[in-house]
């Protein structure tokens, strides 16, 4: 029996009163998943519309034709749908809001409220949402042993890097043990060696012998597809466009990919060719040599354990630097004594542009002035209601979310000019929470820009993104010579031209590697 069944299904979003519902997707949809199939559903933005479908998110038009037939004999019958990334607040975070993104500093902070700041443990066993999840210690230990997140059940879900904390939330859709498990993007935001990890942990549930799940995860067309699926369903607007086998649609995806890339080429020379009619980004400058951040023997230890250890790191104008490492490694702690959210980033042992972060020396306002910034962090939190071009706006003033009073006719200018190379003008006037994820990161992108900083710091700013948006990203950050450029990416494709690199490494008690990007 199946799962779930669609039998000529058409699902639609209420637009609110008075306004005609939208179809989700042209066609009607004939689609099943049978208990212990192992689905990919592969595609771009539609494949998470389709795992919405299939979680129950949308009406259907026919109340009959989404079915979930296994659900009469099984009163423990549950759904339960993964997502990383929304573009509601606190997309990152957990689906309760329990948990989460607060403001990168808030991680550092050393007032916690026992309300809000829950311990990874309790987070998994969903102990703080009132439900009737009874707490298994042994289940608990099991998931933190696959999952990598031994050793952190008893910290603060807020201090956990990005990866650990994605790593935390499959740890608690699968203390749930559904009977059907929908993961859109498994393996987002994590290193290859996490990636490998989530890989295996979905297989072993979706193969157990005794009790399996069922599992279907979203893929996006370039993403290699794991050895343990035996069925695809390819998605587009229109709906289902093929479903079968993996090796009967081997074929099908290899042309996919390769219309996928031809388009790439297409969009990128349309960007370059609208970026250099802007003209601002390519003007050639002569670099000064003079570091523009110098961390001369930098520490940071978490309750005595090293993150960072001796760092002595010179940056120079002109330099693209990659900064690389595995989830929890210590990057977004590095950014943080740059932007001044880190406690220590007041040290003597740090110079930015010229001026050493001695206390009493700089401030927070001041120091961000030349620093533009986007991070996963920065967007769970960032004001979904403002417009696409007040929430660039946003851009000019430091650590406000209130878009300024008044703006030059430069100012104004700028913006648009961003808007046009990024092909997004005409969506200036529409809400930023009602753009796609894709467009709500280039936005914020556009944000850090926007008021020329000579540090730019992109923290996982191309993830999450779809291909095109990537593109355009990178075109942007490639010929983008103002000053220098910190990088935090996991995945190459999503990672603009770097020409140094940086490993952080906090495994090796923090031990780092630097060098030159050859490629
Ligand atoms: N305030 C804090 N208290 C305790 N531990 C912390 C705190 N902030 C970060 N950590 C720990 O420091 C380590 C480094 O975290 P960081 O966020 O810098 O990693 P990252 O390399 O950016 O990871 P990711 O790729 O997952 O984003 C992690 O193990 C994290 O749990």
């Amino acid at each position: 029996m199946s799962l779930i069944k669609l039998s000529k299904a058409i699902f639609t979003k209420p637009l609110g009163y008075g306004r005609k519902p939208v179809r989700i997707f042209k066609n009607p949809i004939d689609f099943s998943i049978l208990r212990k199939e192992k689905w990919a559903i592969v595609g771009d933005s539609y494949k998470t519309k389709f795992l919405r479908v299939l979680s129950g998110s949308y009406l259907s038009t026919s109340p009959l034709s989404r079915a979930y037939p296994d659900s009469l004999n099984n009163s423990n019958f549950t759904v339960e749908l993964l997502k990383f990334v929304t573009n509601g607040n606190w997309g990152y975070g957990a689906q309760n809001q329990s948990g989460g993104f607060t403001h990168l500093s808030g991680r550092y902070e050393f007032f916690k409220d026992l309300e809000i700041d829950i311990n990874v443990k309790d987070f998994i066993a969903s102990k703080h949402e009132n439900s009737n999840i009874p707490y298994d210690p042994v289940k608990l230990e099991y998931l933190a042993e696959c999952l990598d997140l031994t050793g952190l059940e008893d910290k603060f879900l807020t201090t956990l890097s990005n990866g650990q904390f994605r790593r935390a939330r499959v740890a608690k859709v699968l203390y749930r043990d559904p009977t059907l498990l929908l993961i859109d993007d498994p393996f987002l935001g994590l290193d290859p060696v996490a990636s490998q990890r989530v890989s295996n942990v979905l297989k072993k549930i979706a193969c157990d012998v005794k009790n399996p799940t069922t599992v279907t995860i979203g893929l996006r067309i370039q993403d290699v597809i794991p050895d343990w699926i035996e069925k695809i369903a390819i998605v587009d607007s229109t709906g289902v466009v093929h479903q079968g086998g993996k090796s009967e649609l081997r074929s099908e995806l290899q042309r996919l990919k390769e219309t996928f890339y031809r388009h790439h080429e297409e969009v990128k020379k349309r960007v370059s060719e609208q970026i250099q009619l802007d003209g601002r980004q390519i003007l050639k400058k002569t670099w000064e040599q003079d570091p523009m951040i110098k961390m001369e023997s930098v520490s940071v230890k978490y309750k005595g354990v090293p993150v960072i250890k001796d760092l002595c790191w010179t940056v120079r104008e002109g330099e693209k630097w990659h900064v690389r490492g595995r989830n929890g490694s210590g990057k977004t702690t590095l950014l943080s004594l740059i932007t001044l959210d880190h406690p220590q980033s007041w040290s003597r042992k740090i110079m930015v542009e010229g001026h050493t972060r001695e206390a009493g020396s700089v401030n927070y306002f001041d120091a961000n002035k030349s620093i533009g910034f986007t991070s996963p962090e920065l967007h769970a939190i960032f004001p979904r209601d403002l417009s696409v071009f007040q929430a660039i706006s946003t851009g000019y003033i430091v650590g406000s979310y209130i878009p300024p009073k008044h703006l030059s006719n430069l100012q104004i200018d700028n913006i648009l000019n961003y808007l046009t190379m990024v092909e997004l003008v005409d969506k200036k006037d529409i809400k930023f929470g009602d753009l796609s994820v894709s467009n709500q990161k280039l936005v914020l992108l556009l944000r850090s820009m926007i008021n020329d900083p000579s540090i730019l710091i992109l923290d996982e700013a191309l993830s999450a993104m779809t291909d095109e948006d990537v593109i355009k990203g990178k075109c942007l950050v490639d010929q983008w010579n103002k000053g220098c450029c910190l990088i935090i990416g996991h995945v190459d494709e999503e990672v603009p031209h770097c020409n140094k690199y940086i490993v952080m490494n906090q495994a090796r008690n923090g031990i780092y590697e630097i060098g030159n990007v050859t490629k």
